[in-house]
């Protein structure tokens, strides 16, 4: 007893089963909360996708990998880690790319018009569609923290600040005396992250005692993490789990991470603080959050959020 390997919660996101006010919904809102403060995440059991349109992802995003380099490399922003990211020296089995906006159509056109000049509409609805469904899933997911903190007042003009950042992600084998590391150890810098893959396994999640869970993927199953904005809008409640991604073999992997961003300044509900629980974090702008991390001074903080809006 007590030496078996920790595993990540799994709960049943499937549709019909869960509307607000119902007891399954009441059930479901402590399960989620109790994973996030606990683990920081949770495996979603999800089916709003269906599996064709899962099959038709994945298949879009190696038509995407598969376009030249110079191409790619078009996939620029203005925010660190928005745009393409390939061929670096410390993680040369990594390559991405992001969609801003991704769960509008504008977002995913002016993506893929970069990417294919003449047009590509079976990428660009395929991809729309994606998004759009995975971000109901983050959005019941974010509705269920607001009401168990008695926050719900604050949910829908959240919402309406809210936006993905979609990044499509695909690693590849390592080779004899190559690094293994195809993501280095990190936390997100997001309010909720929702990360889907295929069927090539390499993620793995810390928990606060240190031990490493790897994640076991399925079609229907989405992992759902706190990133460091959730952290310090829940006054230090929510974890938000140092991950990475270790790749074996030579098969190669595709992920999908779907990043809610919050557009402006997000501040700390105050029934999130009290007596018990004194303000940690001031109110902070979720983009500079995002830039503050790519600068030296976060590099050497234990925790990017008490370093940049710490009390
Ligand atoms: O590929 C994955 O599953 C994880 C990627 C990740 O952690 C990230 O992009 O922040
Ligand atoms: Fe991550």
């Amino acid at each position: 007893m007590g030496s078996e390997a920790p595993r990540l919660p799994v709960l049943n996101f499937s549709t019909g089963t869960l509307k607000p006010g119902t007891r399954s919904w009441l059930l479901a809102c402590k399960d989620v909360l109790h994973a996030l403060e606990e683990y920081g995440c949770f495996v979603a059991v999800y089916d709003k996708v269906s599996s064709e349109l899962d099959n038709t992802t994945f298949c879009q995003l190696e038509e995407l990998f598969d376009l030249p380099t110079e191409t790619k490399v078009k996939n620029t922003s203005d925010k660190p880690y928005f745009g393409y990211i390939g061929q670096h020296p410390l993680i040369p089995l990594h390559e991405s790319m992001g969609i801003e906006d991704a769960t509008t159509l504008k977002g995913v056109e002016s993506f893929t018009n970069i990417m294919w000049p003449a047009g590509n509409d079976h990428f660009c609805e395929t991809v729309l569609s994606y998004s759009k469904l995975v971000s109901e899933l983050e959005q019941m997911v974010k509705k269920m923290v607001f009401e168990s903190y008695d926050a719900e007042k604050y949910y829908d003009s959240h919402i309406q600040s809210t936006t993905y950042l979609l990044r499509l992600i695909k690693y590849r084998g390592p080779q004899k005396n190559e690094t293994c590391i195809g993501t280095s150890c990190h936390t997100d810098k997001s309010f909720i992250t929702v990360l889907h893959q295929n069927e090539v396994c390499g993620l793995e999640i810390r928990t606060k005692d240190g031990e490493w869970i790897s994640f076991k993927p399925s079609p229907s199953s989405y992992v759902v993490m706190a990133g460091d904005a959730l952290l310090a809008w829940s006054n230090g409640r929510i974890h938000s789990p140092e991950h990475r991604v270790i790749m074996n073999g030579n098969k190669a992997r595709y992920s999908i991470g779907l990043f809610a961003y919050h557009r402006g300044i997000i501040e700390i509900p105050e029934e999130l603080a009290d007596e018990e629980h004194p303000l940690q974090f001031k109110p902070f702008n979720h983009y500079g959050l995002l830039h503050f991390y790519f600068t030296n001074k976060a590099g050497q903080a234990e925790s990017t959020a008490k370093a940049y809006c710490g009390v």
